[in-house]
């Protein structure tokens, strides 16, 4: 600084070198607070700049972190007579000190800065005194704050120049009040004067011709010389300013992040750096509080297409974030292509709608102006608009605690329209939240909103109102509060990640939920790398224990986390924690229970957007009146419900069915053999075995129900043939089907599955005698369901059909099911295949759960 007159720092007189040298051109590097917060950070800054390849380079450097806020306090305390100022003055001292002396060690250099600092502070002490015994407290102009807290990016320059010559580099610091002039503003910001400025760069570097130049960011000077700061974001705007000036090929700002972010990491952890934004998507971002530059310091270097990269101090292998021109004008398809359509999500939270609707509004010229009128009364910033065209209506978002006075303004102005029913009401929502897309991109690409609506409605957010600017850079939607983080997670991982995740609740690890656990354990890794589906067991329910997890369980031991460590099973904890101890968008549970009363659960976890996924026959085939009721809940809620699993275990058996219906197709019948278990019996029982050992062997297979009598009984026969028959439209009960139940009937009141087995043995005479008569007319047994649409019935029986009938070729646990329809007269459409047991049971319960990721965004 040449000289110290309070309030004054003229540039030294003009000579006559007027340019700076061309050629190589220059790159421009700023450092934040934090980058040169402690001798090694300045140690680790100096390295950087050093290493820069460019031949020459202008480094913009901040005040070591918080300096500048004691420097503020400092001046406020000596204003409100606080001797505090004195310590905290000496204290700054002491920490220049320090980093200095550990930075520099010793010479001429560090002698150098050591004098300039003592001086200063000496300076500031006296200047302070005067403020502190001035005869009106708060005295402290706000130049004179300017000049005083400025010192800090005076400290940091000069000890970083220092660190870089030692390093061999000559380098030279700037104390910008020299060159950049700035005009301040009413509004608390300053323009740049980049024509007086230009012309005191170039007397500057004629006195200063180096080709490493350390200046000092935030600060400034006026027209006439009076010292003042950048404000807010001073240094960055200091770094474009300069590059502006010195017509740099680069900008970079060094700063402690990666780059910008898709959205904010800490609510998003799958957000990415951004490779590249233009500067409309910078602006764009940094309104919704991306750690982006604000919008102004893009201002200098825009003009002159100058580049400005963000990138992390504190790890130089990730390459940052480029703001620059668009690129979307580029003629190279691929660039195109590979730029993302959105490029960055955000919310907004603590904001309230208000709504002023009425019919006296429409054409009437004016009335949005007295609406913002009346919010610009009360100094209420507005977040959005939206206004529909017929004008019955406007709406806006503002900040919920400024909204009280906005309503009150507003009653007050259209007192008179109100009262005399022209506006119908004055609506406050309060609790909304803004989500944000923004990118350049979307101008161009049709279906963009389409998708961010999708996206929501999947997730099960309802959206309050909308806004969208012609220049598209940017969409705008408002939604509740509650939803703000499941609606940015939504939105983001299907445009972004194109990863759909997905958080699962497992009720019934049992042989078929557990063998889905061991599924998904293995699978999980390919379904993320290979699909982008993430799928995350949040938590696992029996009938005694639950493990609960809020990131996802570790599947490898899942077994012993719910033995060990699992907490007493308590479905509405679960639910709860399912529903709202995550921020994963969409949930699904998948009850792979034999339970009756766990599918009433099926309703509250449809109102709260979850979706189902069952093997679990109970519900759809319980009385109409609930499976109706439920049918027309998951289609008012927009959840999905898939129940492959529930006829012909993992066979394609009501996908089938579906797609004939969906196809216009008239079903006439649907008849075959459904039961794994009834087929595996058998299909092995030709006199070799008892009919008690196979049944042994069916339940040890993981053919059987839980209870082998609900298969034995045909009940497990009929329940599939009812849910067929709804399928296709049948108002069928299960007392409708007629069933031939092969439980002796002394063995159907027993107490447990234990004592039925023992004691099944005591009745093979009978049905050994059944299969005998069969075989004398070279027949074989077979347990048939059937779904006879056109007469309106189900049947379930056990049938004798010639050794040469297909239903009499199956083997193991086959299931066949013939479909007869309009269109597959002739010859039916058949299904055959394994229809119990557990790998394929699990599999085909996973696959609803995968059609359901499908359904929900992942790629197919
Ligand atoms: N086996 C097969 O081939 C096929 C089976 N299915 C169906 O799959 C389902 C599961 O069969 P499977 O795995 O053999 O049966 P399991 O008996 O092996 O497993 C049932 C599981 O449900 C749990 N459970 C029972 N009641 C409740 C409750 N109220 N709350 C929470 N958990 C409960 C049990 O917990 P706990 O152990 O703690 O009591 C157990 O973990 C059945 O609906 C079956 O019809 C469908 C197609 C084929
Ligand atoms: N127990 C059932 C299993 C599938 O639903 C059968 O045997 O088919
Ligand atoms: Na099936």
């Amino acid at each position: 600084m040449k000289g110290c007159v309070l309030g004054l720092i003229a540039p030294e007189e003009s000579k006559t070198v007027h340019s700076l040298p061309q050629g190589e051109s220059w790159s421009v590097h700023k450092f934040g607070g934090t980058c040169v917060g402690t001798c090694e950070r300045i140690q680790n800054v100096a390295d950087i700049v050093v290493a820069d390849p460019s031949q020459r380079k202008v480094v913009v450097v901040s005040a070591m972190s918080k300096v500048t806020d004691v420097l503020y306090h400092l001046v406020e305390a000596a204003g409100s007579r606080k001797e505090s100022y004195i310590e905290s003055l000496n204290l700054l001292l002491q920490k220049h000190k320090e980093t200095a002396r550990a930075l520099l060690v010793e010479g001429a250099d560090l002698e150098k800065f050591l004098a300039k600092l003592e001086d200063d502070i000496r300076n500031l002490q006296a200047m302070l005194r005067a403020i502190y015994i001035g005869p009106v407290s708060g005295h402290a102009t706000e130049s004179f704050t300017d000049f005083v807290v400025g010192h800090g990016e005076l400290w940091s320059a000069q000890m970083l120049c220092a660190a870089v010559n030692k390093r061999g580099l000559s380098a030279a610091w700037m104390d910008a009040r020299e060159v950049l002039v700035v005009t301040p503003t009413s509004t608390n910001q300053v323009d740049p004067d980049f024509a007086s400025s230009e012309t005191r760069l170039f007397d500057w570097y004629a006195r200063n011709p180096a080709d490493t130049i350390i200046v000092t960011g935030f600060i400034a000077n006026t027209p006439d010389n009076v010292p003042t700061t950048l404000k807010r974001d001073g240094s960055d705007f200091s770094a474009a300013i300069m590059g502006s000036l010195f017509r740099a090929a680069n900008v970079t700002i060094w700063t402690d992040v990666d780059g910008v972010y898709s959205a904010d990491p800490r609510k998003v952890s799958e957000a990415v750096v951004l490779s590249t934004l233009s500067y409309q998507e910078a602006w764009e971002m940094s309104y919704f509080g991306a750690n982006v530059l604000h919008p102004r310091t893009t201002l200098p270097v825009m003009k002159y297409n100058i580049p400005i990269t963000i990138r992390n101090v504190f790890n130089l292998s990730a390459s940052g974030t480029k703001i620059c021109r668009t690129t979307y004008e580029s003629t190279d398809d691929e660039f195109r292509a590979a730029d993302s359509v959105v490029k960055g999500f955000a919310t907004v939270d603590n904001l309230a709608l208000v709504n002023v609707e009425g019919t006296g509004m429409a054409g009437v010229p004016g009335t949005a102006s007295a609406i913002f009128e009346a919010v610009k009364e009360v100094g209420a910033n507005v977040v959005m608009i939206s206004q529909g065209s017929s004008e019955h209506s406007v709406c806006f978002a503002v900040p919920e605690k400024e909204v009280k006075a906005v309503s009150k303004a507003l009653e007050k102005k259209f007192k008179r329209a109100l009262d005399a029913g022209r506006l119908s009401k004055i609506e406050i929502v309060p609790n909304c939240s803004i989500l944000a897309a923004v990118g350049q991109k979307m101008a161009s690409t049709p279906g963009v909103s389409a998708t961010l609506f999708d996206a929501l409605a999947k997730a099960n957010i309802n959206v309050r109102a909308i806004a969208q600017g012609c220049s598209e850079y940017n969409i705008t939607v408002v939604v509740n509060q509650d939803n703000s983080a499941k609606a940015l997670k939504a939105a983001h991982s299907r445009f972004y990640l194109s990863r759909t995740p997905l958080a699962v609740g497992i009720v019934g690890p049992g042989l078929i939920g557990g063998t889905l656990l061991d599924q998904l354990k293995d699978q999980a890794g390919p379904l993320k790398e290979d699909f982008n589906i993430d799928l995350r067991v949040l938590g696992v329910i029996g009938s005694k224990k639950m493990a609960l997890s809020h990131s996802g369980l570790n599947l490898s031991n899942w077994r012993s986390t719910l033995k060990e460590e699992g907490e007493e099973a308590d479905l509405e904890k679960f639910t709860a924690h399912l529903c709202c101890s995550h921020p994963i968008p969409n949930i699904v549970v998948v009850d792979c229970t034999a339970s009756s009363d766990v599918p009433n659960w099926y309703y509250p976890w449809m109102r709260k957007g979850m979706h189902i996924v069952t093997p679990n026959k109970k519900a759809n085939s319980g009385s109409l009146d609930k499976y109706l009721r439920l049918k027309e809940l998951q289609r008012k809620s927009y959840t999905h419900y898939f129940y492959e699993g529930t006829v012909g275990a993992g066979l394609p058996i009501l996908s089938t069915l579906q797609g004939l219906l969906e196809t216009g197709d008239k079903i006439h019948t649907v008849e075959g053999i459904f039961s794994g278990t009834l087929s595996y019996i058998f299909n092995n029982f030709h006199g070799q075995k008892t009919f008690s050992e196979i049944v042994k062997e069916a339940k040890a297979a993981g053919y059987t129900e839980p209870d082998p009598r609900d298969d034995l009984s045909g009940m497990d026969v009929a329940r599939k043939v009812i849910i067929l028959a709804r399928e296709c439209g049948l108002k069928l009960e299960l007392d409708d089907i007629c069933l031939e139940n092969l439980v002796p009937e002394p063995l159907r009141g027993c107490e447990n599955v234990d004592e039925f087995m023992d004691k099944l043995p005591e009745y093979d005479q009978a049905i050994a005698a059944r299969r005998e008569q069969a075989e004398e007319s070279d027949e074989v047994l077979c347990y048939v369901g059937v779904v006879d649409v056109l007469a309106s019935q189900g049947r379930v029986e056990l049938r004798r059909y010639p050794k040469s009938h297909a239903f009499a070729q199956l083997s193991g646990s086959d299931n066949i099911i013939a479909f007869t329809t309009a269109r597959y007269k002739k010859q039916p459409l058949i299904v055959r295949g394994p229809g119990a047991g557990a790998e394929v049971t699990a599999a085909g319960v996973f696959s609803d759960i995968l059609r359901l990721a499908s359904y929900l965004g992942a790629p197919s």
